[in-house]
């Protein structure tokens, strides 16, 4: 089993500590991985993978989009002291428990947003999500809070072809395009993690974001 000292920068192990001390005990945490131990791997390590890519790694506005129980945001936060991360939540119950985990971490580089992804309007240069959507729904989310040359990166599973296929045509419709599929293993025994890199190059067209619901309702591909 890895430690947090094993997978997380010196600066990021106490505050990640306390908030999956945090994770185990509060019954309102958005997760089944409540032992720490597990949460190592399963959360904090899978989240800083990311770390290996230069546009997470340098990335100063971050939103990470339907962030539950905190991961990827509260890890990229605490390994990242120079970059602020927005967590974009539609469900106050995790809001309020990602305030407490804030908190605990005393993380001075994280705002909680209670919002729909498809309402929030601010603009970064990095947009991330785990577990959240399809390929074609996390596109279209991303592109209109990006600038050209920011990057949205997706952690997948097991990705079909037809998947990644709509994921593609989506993208292009929206003004982003795929520049890396990156196969990841955070803890032994991970099968299937990759992470999907998209980096915006056209504007987004002005019809988006569309009505909160419409992307997972009728996606684009
Ligand atoms: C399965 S959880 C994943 C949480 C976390 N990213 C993880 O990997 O552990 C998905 C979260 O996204 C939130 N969510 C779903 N649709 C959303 C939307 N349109 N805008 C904001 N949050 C959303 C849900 O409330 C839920 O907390």
């Amino acid at each position: 089993m890895k430690h947090l000292e094993d997978v997380a920068p010196a600066h990021a192990v106490e505050p990640l500590a306390r908030i999956l001390e945090l994770q185990a005990t509060d019954p309102t945490a958005s997760t089944t991985v409540r032992d720490p131990g597990e949460a190592v791997g399963r959360h904090v390590a899978d989240s800083l993978t990311a770390l290996a890519l230069p546009v997470v790694a340098s990335a100063r506005r971050i939103a990470d989009l339907g962030s539950g129980a905190g991961w990827p945001g509260l890890a990229l936060a605490a390994a990242l002291p120079d970059a602020h991360v927005w967590l974009i939540e539609s469900a106050i119950r995790h809001c309020r428990y990602l305030e407490r985990a804030v908190e605990v971490g005393e993380l001075a580089n994280v705002t909680v947003v209670h919002a729909r992804v498809e309402e929030w309007s601010g603009e970064h240069d990095l947009v991330t999500a785990r577990a959240l959507a399809a390929l074609p729904v996390l596109v279209e989310y991303a592109a209109p809070l990006l600038p050209i040359g920011g990057h949205f990166v997706g952690w997948k599973g097991a990705v079909s072809p037809e998947e990644a296929a709509a994921g593609a045509k989506a993208a292009a419709i929206v003004g982003l395009e795929s520049t890396a599929v990156v196969p990841v293993v955070p803890y032994a025994g991970a099968r299937d993690h990759t992470l999907h890199v998209f980096r915006k190059v056209a504007e987004t067209p002005e019809r988006f974001p569309r009505r909160a619901g419409m992307a997972t309702k009728r996606p684009l591909a």
